[in-house]
């Protein structure tokens, strides 16, 4: 392993992709000291190169949602929502995001498994991606209250881009007000 990767960061050194755009990232962790690991992965955010931390929402506790649908037996998740603005290009910053579950003990075993840190790339600017590595928006965002309730709390005016605002979509949700 090259001593970058050791070192959890990726193996280039990462290049400026023009002016900053806002990347949305959601955070999820339901084994271990969650609301540590959660805490430490927003640090960790606030210390990417060419990125700053804008906000990160109040921690919210919700069921385990499995491949089998939501699972009372399961550990619960602990979820927040990050904003940062980022010079990175997309598939750089999910380079860092995949280092930072890394540094917290991500293993990936099965689709929708427990896991002790997992970081999803919600939104970066507009773009628009329909690489498997990387689809943009991400497209399960709009079906997650988990994602999109502490996004609502830091960004009331927040827009899923070319889905529709971060309120209606909560709204057409189990617990919304449409
Ligand atoms: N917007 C995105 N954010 C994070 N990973 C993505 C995105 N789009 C595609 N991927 C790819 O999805 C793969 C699986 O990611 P991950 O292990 O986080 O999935 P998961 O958390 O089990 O499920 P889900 O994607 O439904 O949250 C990653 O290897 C990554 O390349
Ligand atoms: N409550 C909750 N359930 C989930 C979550 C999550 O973050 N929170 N993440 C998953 C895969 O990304 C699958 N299920």
């Amino acid at each position: 392993m090259s001593r970058r990767l050791a070192e959890g960061m990726p193996p280039t050194p990462p290049r400026a992709a023009g002016p900053a755009q806002r990347a949305v990232i959601a955070l999820g962790a339901n084994l271990g000291e969650r609301a540590d690991t959660i805490a430490e992965a927003i640090a960790d955010l606030g210390r990417l190169p060419m990125t700053s931390l804008v906000a990160a929402a109040e921690p919210i506790e919700s069921v385990a949602i499995t491949l089998g649908g939501p699972d009372a037996d399961a550990p619960r998740y602990l979820n927040t929502v990050a904003l940062v603005d980022t010079r990175l290009a997309p598939s750089l910053l999910l380079g860092y995001l995949h280092a930072i579950e890394g540094r917290h003990g991500r293993e990936r075993r099965e689709r929708w498994g427990s896991r002790t840190l997992d970081l999803d790339l919600i939104a970066y600017g507009d773009v628009r991606s329909n690489e498997p590595a990387l689809v943009l928006p991400h497209p399960r965002a709009a079906e997650r209250d988990f994602v999109l309730d502490p996004w609502l709390s830091i960004d009331p005016d927040a827009v899923l881009p070319g889905v529709g605002t971060v309120a209606d979509l909560r709204a057409a949700l189990p617990g919304g007000t449409a």
